[in-house]
């Protein structure tokens, strides 16, 4: 009942042409693919040009984050309106990342979040725990705290749009993949929280993705998870070949 979604994020790799180069490659070897849900986060300077590639396949590209005014002085930042005037419709948001390195805060993922609903644009929503926080037993509280803030004055109507992933800090990037049942503990609490803020209707059918180092080979144990609905994948969706492999798990 809950559609997978495997997502891969380019961070800030790729230039237009090379993002090119790897629809032209990746694009036949999943064309067949009706399983799960596939999306692509490339850089902003690529968005266009992969959202005009992937036109009419069953691979949507979306944005890494957004603003959440339509246009204002807001040096570097992209609004819903420019998005969708290019005729993109998902966007991630509240990445550790842009969290750990550049301030981004829940109280403005939730506006992003209202914003991108109201714009029709699908939200993929990052959450997750730094190492610290595991290791003085605050994980749950923490993601409790997250999905809480995230979702504080959203309706329900605006809540079903909700896609979240679950990426533990200290397994990004760093070939430390959280194991299956660490991840799946950390989903049952999120979809706990999801039913406690949304009710248990929507906590059913919220998509909730893993991220943290996924790869071809683990992707497989950790999608076997009750509560795992997906992947989103940073460094194994940069090469057409293995993307495509991790998109075709057994
Ligand atoms: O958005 C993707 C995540 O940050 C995971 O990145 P990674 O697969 O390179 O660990």
């Amino acid at each position: 009942m809950r559609k997978p979604v495997i997502a891969g994020n380019w961070k800030m790799y790729k230039t237009p042409q090379e993002s090119l180069a790897f629809l032209e490659a990746f694009l036949p070897l999943v064309a067949d693919h009706t399983r799960d849900e596939i999306f692509l986060f490339p850089s902003i300077t690529s968005l266009s040009s992969a959202l005009q590639a992937v036109a009419g396949t069953n691979v949507h590209a979306g944005a890494q984050t957004m603003h959440w005014l339509n246009e204002g002085a807001f040096t570097g930042e992209t609004s819903p309106t420019m998005l969708t005037a290019i005729g993109c419709g998902h966007v991630l948001l509240g990445h550790s990342e842009q969290r750990l390195y550049f301030g981004e805060t829940y109280e403005r993922v939730n506006l992003k979040f209202k914003a991108a609903v109201a714009h029709g644009i699908t939200p993929v929503v990052c959450i997750g725990e730094q190492l610290s926080e595991r290791e003085a037993g605050r994980t749950e509280e923490t993601l409790r705290l997250q999905v809480n803030t995230l979702l504080r004055n959203v309706t329900r109507a605006e809540a079903k749009h909700l896609i979240l992933a679950y990426e533990p800090i200290w397994a990004i990037g760093t070939g430390r993949t959280a194991t299956p049942d660490v991840a799946q503990q950390a989903h049952q609490i999120v979809r706990d929280e999801l039913a406690a803020c949304c009710g248990a209707e929507l906590a059913g059918t919220t998509r909730i993705l893993y991220g943290g180092s996924v790869k071809p080979d683990n992707i497989s144990t950790l999608m076997a998870e009750p509560d795992i609905d997906g992947a989103l994948v940073g460094g194994a969706s940069l090469d057409p070949h293995s993307f495509a492999r991790l998109v075709k798990y057994a």
